[in-house]
Formats: C-alpha cells, sequence, structure tokens
C-alpha cells in the first residue's frame, strides 16, 4: 500500500539535498511514445516466418498446473486484491471523511463492484470482457495527494499511464484476447479434424509432449475484426453500476467476444457487464477463463484489475497490491541485510585487488562466521589472479542473489486467507551463502539415495538445484566487458566504487559504451537482490550502464513498478529499518547500498525504464514486431538479463516443449543480443535440460517444475553458437 510505505519512508533521516534527491530519484516510464502493435498481421506473420511447430494455445486441461492457477490462485489472488482495496478505502474514509465523500466514493464504489463483478465471472468460466479506458480522467487529484497532501512520489509508477501506456496495454489485452481466441476456433476445428491427435499438457512426468500441436504462430481462421451491436448476447448479465453512474450499456461485437455489455462511464462509474455471457448468434464462441491459454488469460486478469481502477480519478496512482509488496518487504529486511553485508565483504575484495586503499578493517557478516564471499573469492578464482578472481566472485554471488531472489514471489504465496505467511516467511528467508551457485547441498543430500535393486534403477539425485548452470559462459561475457571498459580507461581491469565514495565519475553512464540490461522481475527482496547484482557488476567494473526494465502498471502482484523501486530505495535509506528483526547496526550496510544505489541512478550508471510490452502476454518471439523500439534497443545491449518465471515463459513462448529443447530453438528468432534467464521454477515449462534429466527430477521431487525450490541460470550467447 503506497500509504504505508509513505510512512516508511518519512522515517528517513539521511539528509539529501532537494535537488541531487530530484536527480537521482526514479524518473517517471516513458510510456507515451513506445510502440506497441499486436496484430495478427504484424505478429503472427512474423512468427510464422520463423517456423515454430509448437503449440502455446492450448487452454488449460482440467487438472493441469495452468488449470489450477485459473481456478484457484488467481481467484485468490482478486480476493485478497478487494479486500485490501476495501481497507484501503475504508481508511480514508475514515481518515478524512470531508475530502472523501461524494465523487470519490461512488468511484470507489464503482472500481469496487467492477472488481468483484470480475471475480464472480471466474468459477463462473465468464467471457474476457473486452476492456475499456473509456472515462479515464486527467484529474490530478491522486491516491497519495489525498493521503498525504502532496501528488505521487517522484517516478510515481502508474501516473499518467490511463492516457499513454496504460490505453496502449489495455488496447494490446483486448488485441492478445481475440489473437488467442481466434487460435483456439482454430484448434477445435483442428481437433474435430483429427480426432485422436494428443493434446496433453502435463509434460511432468514424461519429459516432453508429442509435437504437432497447432503452433502459436497459426493463421487464425477468424479473427475477430468489425463491431456490432451486441444484441446476440444472451447473457446473464451481473454487471453492477453504482454510485452516480451514467454509464451507458453498449454492445460491443468483435467478432470473437459476442454480447459484450459494456457500461461507457459518462461520470464517475462504469457499469461493466461480466457475468456468463453464453455468447449469441453465428460466429467462434467468447472467449472465456478457461478457453484461452493460461498466459493470456491471466495478463488479462491484470490488465482488468487497472482498467477498473485507471476508469476512476481516484485510484490514479493507486497500486491495489502495495499492501502486500509493503508487508513482504518488512519480513525480507534480514534477508536484505544479510544480502547488503556480503556485498560489502565482495567489494572489500575487490578493492583489496583493485589498486584502491582497502577499507582499514574488512566489513563484518552479521549471520554467518565464515565469509561465503571470501570462500567464493578463493574457491573460484582458480588459476585466475586475484583482481578477475575477485571479480568472478562478486559476479558469481550477484548471479546467485538475483537468482534465489526470485523466490520471494507474491503471486504464488496468495491463498484464500490472504498471504501464506509461511510461504512468505521460507521465501524471506536470507538466500544460501554465494560460496556457489548451489545453494541446497543439503537438502539435495538428504534425497533418497539410489539403490541398486533392479529393476529400474532409480536415477541419481541431482547434485544441484541449479539445474541448468551457465554461468561459466556469462562470466565470460562480463570478463570481456570488463576488459573492454579497462582497455578504454587505460586503468586495472577491477575498477571499485560509484555512488558516494566514488562521485568523479558522475554521469559516466555511456561510458564506452557498454550496456546490460536487466528485465525485473518482483519488487521487493527479488529487486534488492536484482540491484545488488547490478551494483556488483558495476564495482566488479561493468561500468557503462546498467538498464533497469520495470512494469508499467501494477502487474503479477508484485512485479516490479517504478513507485517500487522509489520505495525500496527510500526504505532502504532510513536510519532504522523496517522490521526489529534487524538491529540498527546491522541496517547500515543498507543504507550505504541505498545510498551507492542513489548514486548509480543520479551518474546515469542505472537507468529506468518501463516498456508497455513487458505488460502483454505476448511471447518474446514476437517483440521484433509487436514492439520494434524496444527489440532494437535490446540490440544495443551487452547482455541481457531476464529475471523470473513469467519472463522465462514469454522467452519460450509458454509451450511444452520436450525438456531436452535447446533454449536457442525455443526462442524462436528472439535473440537482440546475449542473454540468461535467472529463474525458480514456478510453471511448467522447462528446456535445455539433459536427456534423463528430467526424469531424474520428478523422481527427487514431483513438484520440481512448480514449487520454485529449482532454479536456472540459462544462457544463449548468441544465435549461432
Ligand atoms: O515471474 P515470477 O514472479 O517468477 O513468477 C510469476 C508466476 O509465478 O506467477 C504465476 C502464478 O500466478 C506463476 O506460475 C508464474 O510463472
Amino acid at each position: 500500500m503506497a500509504l504505508r510505505i509513505a510512512q516508511v519512508s518519512s522515517r528517513v533521516t539521511v539528509p539529501v539535498p532537494h535537488s541531487s534527491r530530484v536527480a537521482a530519484s526514479v524518473p517517471s516510464p516513458v510510456a507515451e511514445n513506445s510502440k506497441l502493435k499486436l496484430t495478427p498481421a504484424a505478429v503472427l506473420g512474423a512468427s510464422r516466418s520463423r517456423g515454430n511447430s509448437h503449440g502455446a494455445g492450448i487452454p488449460p486441461t482440467t487438472g493441469s498446473f495452468a488449470h489450477t492457477t485459473i481456478t484457484t490462485r488467481l481467484p485468490a489472488i482478486l480476493d485478497s486484491m478487494i479486500r485490501d482495496l476495501e481497507e484501503d478505502v475504508s481508511l480514508r474514509a475514515s481518515e478524512d471523511p470531508l475530502d472523501w465523500s461524494g465523487v470519490a466514493a461512488a468511484q470507489a464504489a464503482a472500481a469496487l463492484a467492477e472488481l468483484r463483478g470480475l471475480r464472480l465471472s471466474m468459477p463462473a468460466d465468464g467471457p474476457l470482457e473486452p476492456l475499456h479506458v473509456a472515462g479515464a480522467s486527467e484529474d490530478t487529484r491522486c491516491w497519495q495527494m489525498l493521503k498525504s497532501g502532496c501528488c505521487c512520489q517522484p517516478g510515481g509508477g502508474v501516473r499518467g499511464a490511463g492516457s499513454g501506456g496504460g490505453r496502449l496495454l489495455l488496447e494490446s489485452a483486448n488485441e492478445c484476447v481475440q489473437l488467442a481466441a481466434a487460435r483456439w476456433q482454430q484448434q477445435q476445428q483442428h481437433k474435430e479434424e483429427e480426432e485422436g491427435c494428443s493434446e496433453g499438457e502435463d509434460v511432468r512426468a514424461s519429459g516432453g509432449i508429442s509435437r504437432g500441436q497447432s503452433g502459436p504462430d497459426a493463421v487464425p481462421s477468424a479473427v475477430a475484426s468489425g463491431t456490432g451491436t451486441g444484441t446476440g448476447s444472451t447473457g446473464v448479465s451481473t454487471g453492477v453500476s453504482t454510485g452516480v453512474s451514467t454509464g451507458v450499456s453498449t454492445g460491443v461485437s468483435t467478432g470473437v467476444s459476442t454480447g459484450v455489455s459494456t457500461g461507457v462511464s459518462t461520470g464517475v462509474s462504469t457499469g461493466v457487464s461480466t457475468g456468463v455471457s453464453t455468447g449469441g448468434g453465428a460466429g467462434p464462441p467468447a472467449p472465456t477463463w478457461l478457453a484461452l491459454p493460461w498466459l493470456v488469460v491471466e495478463c488479462y486478469m491484470y490488465a482488468a484489475i487497472h482498467a477498473a481502477l485507471q476508469r476512476q480519478a481516484v485510484f490514479a496512482g493507486y497500486d491495489p497490491f502495495s499492501r502486500q509488496k509493503a508487508a513482504a518487504w518488512v519480513k525480507s529486511a534480514a534477508a536484505a541485510a544479510d544480502m547488503a553485508a556480503e556485498v560489502e565483504l565482495l567489494r572489500y575484495g575487490l578493492m583489496q585487488h583493485g589498486g584502491e586503499a582497502p577499507p582499514p578493517q574488512p566489513p563484518q557478516l552479521p549471520s554467518s562466521s565464515e565469509s561465503p564471499a571470501t570462500a567464493t573469492a578463493t574457491q573460484t578464482g582458480g588459476t585466475l589472479p586475484p583482481p578477475a578472481a575477485a571479480a568472478r566472485a562478486a559476479v558469481l554471488a550477484g548471479l546467485s542473489m538475483a537468482l534465489w531472489g526470485n523466490k520471494a514471489d507474491l503471486s504464488l504465496m496468495v491463498n484464500a486467507a490472504g498471504l501464506d505467511a509461511l510461504a512468505l516467511a521460507a521465501a524471506a528467508a536470507p538466500p544460501p551463502p554465494s560460496a556457489s551457485l548451489d545453494r541446497y547441498d543439503d537438502t539435495c543430500t538428504a534425497m533418497p539415495a539410489a539403490t541398486a535393486s533392479p529393476p529400474p534403477p532409480p536415477p541419481p539425485p541431482p547434485s544441484s538445484r541449479v539445474i541448468v548452470d551457465d554461468t561459466a559462459a556469462v562470466w565470460e561475457v562480463i570478463e570481456r566487458l570488463i576488459a573492454r571498459r579497462a582497455a578504454a580507461a587505460g586503468t586495472s581491469s577491477v575498477v571499485v566504487g560509484g555512488g558516494d565514495d566514488d562521485d568523479d565519475d558522475a554521469n559516466e553512464g555511456d561510458g564506452d559504451g557498454i550496456r546490460v540490461d536487466i528485465v525485473l522481475d518482483n519488487s521487493g527482496l527479488e529487486l534488492f537482490a536484482d540491484l545488488c547484482l547490478a551494483d556488483l557488476l558495476v564495482s566488479a567494473g561493468v561500468r557503462g550502464r546498467v538498464v533497469l526494465h520495470g512494469k508499467l502498471i501494477p502487474w503479477f502482484v508484485s512485479d516490479t513498478v517504478s513507485a517500487d523501486l522509489e520505495a525500496l530505495l527510500r526504505s532502504c535509506e532510513a536510519a532504522e529499518p523496517p522490521s526489529a528483526s534487524v538491529s540498527s547496526d546491522a541496517w547500515q550496510a543498507v543504507r550505504r547500498a541505498a545510498a551507492r544505489w542513489r548514486g548509480h541512478l543520479a551518474a546515469g550508471r542505472w537507468r529506468w525504464e518501463a516498456h508497455p510490452f513487458w505488460c502483454t502476454p505476448a511471447p518474446f518471439c514476437w517483440m521484433a514486431a509487436a514492439a520494434p523500439d524496444l527489440y532494437d534497443s535490446l540490440s544495443g545491449s551487452d547482455l541481457l538479463v531476464f529475471k523470473g518465471d513469467l519472463n522465462y515463459r514469454k522467452l519460450t513462448h509458454d509451450c511444452r516443449w520436450p525438456h531436452t529443447t535447446p533454449l536457442r530453438e525455443a526462442l524462436q528468432g528472439f535473440h537482440p543480443a546475449p542473454l540468461v534467464a535467472l529463474r525458480t521454477l514456478k510453471a511448467d515449462v522447462v528446456v535445455g535440460l539433459k536427456k534423463g534429466q528430467s526424469e531424474q527430477l520428478s523422481a527427487a521431487d514431483p513438484d520440481w517444475l512448480t514449487n520454485g525450490k529449482w532454479g536456472m541460470v540459462q544462457a544463449s550467447m548468441s544465435l549461432t553458437g
């Protein structure tokens, strides 16, 4: 909740000059000029030319992970979000009854009614209504202003998205639903034609699927176009029009969604029909929650939430998930302090070998007697000269933090009773030490050992929780970048600094043209871990620019919007930790990290970007056609780091590939630059495994694909290599 974060922020005591605060704050997302084109002609034609042959357009089968997510987890997420929204609204009303009356109260009621309607349509497998931004207002009053008397904080996340990126996003969500519905219809036709064709989704045990399902690039036989009167609807409308709504109900028929009654707001409320529509007339059946691919439906839900809130001016800038994000961050404080201490230790190691005077005392790790970072430096250094060994240790540790930070994902932790405190606590536990990427040796050795009794001998237990580990390839790329930078600067290869202790290179953001892009995932602890990686990259000598790609609107509960970055920085800058579980002393390393990070932002070493493409269900193989500006921009990068499960699903088009499919093949032509995915497995999509590995993992852990306990550092450094 923004309100709560603001309270945390108010404890900041580090004096920061106003001018530098402004310069260093997270800039607003730039969406107005972004291009996004998700039409069949743009997207399907482009991806078809790449010859993909796998199916991503499969509606979820009963009992599959996707089906369970749509029928159980997504409704629980909505329930929990609606509860938070209700609490926020009643809090606002009680705090400021005068301000919170009339129009504002009616707007809140309208948004809540719409969201409850959305929730009702899920168990009924109702239609995915076209989303509208009609009525979105540019009213400058926003949620934060009502609360605090000042408007949205600098770079306040979603502000303005309704007129630019927001509208674009909702249109894209509609287009994607149409595309998927058309594909669905085509698949139905195929099914009828080719009876007996296997459409099984669950590949957990088998390690693969049969090829030959209709491909995601299949040309739809009836792509929606045109509008109709909507008179064909025979649906049961449970849409709600409340408050002082003067909503006009107009039917919108897009060819795939029939009989949709959509309220057009002319006042403060929109009545959107989200009831069960059986459709009417000829044409394909309406796309519903269970008739389309999981990814499309899931993204649709977040776009629909945004639409419901965005239409009401009072919710401009409001993040309905911020309560959960703030609560999770409080529980992550100890883990963050540990990470920050380890980063200091790694930086100390770099300074020792980088020719700069090291601090008189090595920093202390708060919670472990043996320094994992030091261990890393010696263990992984091998034959490398000390500076390179220290740089390698820092980079590996950063990768490890960023990888396991992906366990902290709120969308997996919401249950019907709200936040699953146990899951949250487990995820917020400090990441295992960074002596190597393999954090879970103990757990693995505790697994049942293989016996010799035939037949057949069970596969040996996996030796690592990191099931694909391409860190060597990633380090090679980074080492080359460090060398390039060092050659250009005429310095030793390892240059530690940045931020408060190293202001001489301010505005070096374009330095030597080196650029690493991190496509972020969750806020809070995962974001903190990602910033540690970015920090360590800079410290190790990658001194060009790190571009942080976030989301434009609240997405998948905990994904990072710019307001989350700002809130995290402010919380980290506070004199006192947000939780009593961390001592003030231990928190100092976090404060120093935050000061460095502000410095990186101010100097242009780090830059925030939020392209609307990231908030669509489109797979990345569509990016070149759908968002050419983004693809071109990424092509200028030296290394792309994709964080998290959702990005992985989009990298692989969320296809149920045979698990031994090479990543390059699954990317289907998407390759703007060398790339690496850091992901814990939370969806039944995986590629690049060795023969037999899938079976081995299934034997060790039946839920390995989805329980988030297994990780991958999976790279594709070139399209040919
Ligand atoms: O990208 P993240 O945060 O790692 O994971 C997102 C994600 O966990 O959310 C879904 C559940 O709704 C998952 O199955 C999905 O992949």
